[in-house]
């Protein structure tokens, strides 16, 4: 076959390739199991299924939509506002996909709840974490976008976010809330020594796996995204590091979700 000819039957795969851009809106989804009209226009994304019942605790109305693989869905009502809880999973391949598949059934705001751990000093379990930012350290987003595309909140969400987390700080006292730049990596055990050290000398707050993911395609698809964690751990001085026990951790978490409600309803996403 002559190169012209490569060129031409090359050029007639992609014109009848499927363009997954294109598929799967206003039918029920293939991964999460959502069909439009079941959920509202903002879901909070937990990574672990188990802590979409967490969320649930604050909510009324809750009924369970879906539970596929490890994307479960809930909804209900927050202070009159209606409010999905859907699980990313772990990781920027499968929030890329929980993303992509909330906005083709009509979320227009996506806002993560996750933990995180920390990687500057005075960064201690049980804190919260809202991202001003995301270092790309993953490989999902480098199939949608150009190395240097950056991976940034929605301004309002991050600032209310903020805000909401410094009144519960303030009413409840017991942790700190902190802002800054995280990285998001694919590879939990292998941030080695090194790793640590270098984005901690670059000032990067905390590090958690999905939030590259989270901000790139919600960009992509007009959605407004945000992110607040619970801190887990501190990688640079040790700090309760992965104990089953980690009780401000689940503290943490409940505080996150009530400061992810509070902007919901401030901002009527
Ligand atoms: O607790 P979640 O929200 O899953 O977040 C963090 O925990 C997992 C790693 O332990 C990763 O998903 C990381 O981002
Ligand atoms: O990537 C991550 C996320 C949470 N905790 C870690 O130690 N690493």
């Amino acid at each position: 076959m002559s190169t012209d000819q490569a060129a031409v039957d090359k050029s007639a795969v992609e014109r009848s390739a499927v363009d997954k851009s294109a598929v799967g809106t206003g039918v029920r989804q293939y991964h999460i199991g959502i069909a439009p009209g079941e959920v509202g226009t903002v879901a909070l994304l937990p990574g672990d299924p188990f802590r979409v019942p967490l969320v649930a605790e604050f909510l009324t109305d809750v009924r369970e939509v879906a539970h596929r693989r490890e994307h479960r869905t809930m909804t209900g009502y927050y202070k009159g506002r209606r409010i999905t809880a859907t699980s990313t999973g772990m990781g920027c391949p499968s929030t890329a996909i929980a993303v992509e598949e909330l906005a083709r059934v009509g979320v227009t705001s996506v806002i993560r709840v996750g933990s995180s751990a920390g990687l500057q000093p005075g960064v201690e379990p049980g804190d919260l974490l809202v991202s001003e930012g995301t270092l790309r350290n993953d490989g999902t987003t480098q199939a949608y976008v150009h190395p240097g595309y950056p991976a940034v909140p929605d301004l309002a969400i991050t600032t209310e976010l903020a805000a909401a987390a410094r009144r519960l700080a303030r009413t409840r006292g017991g942790f700190a809330v902190h802002t800054g730049i995280n990285a998001s990596d694919d590879a939990f055990y292998a941030e080695g020594p090194e790793w640590i050290a270098e984005l901690h000398r670059q000032g990067v707050l905390n590090v958690e796996m999905e939030s590259a993911a989270l901000f790139v395609v919600a960009r992509l698809r007009g959605m407004r995204a945000g992110m607040i964690c619970a801190c887990s751990s501190n990688l640079v001085d040790g700090t309760s590091v992965y104990d089953e026990k980690n009780t401000r951790l689940k503290d943490g978490w409940a505080a996150s979700i009530e400061a992810a409600l509070e902007t919901a309803v401030r901002l009527e996403l």
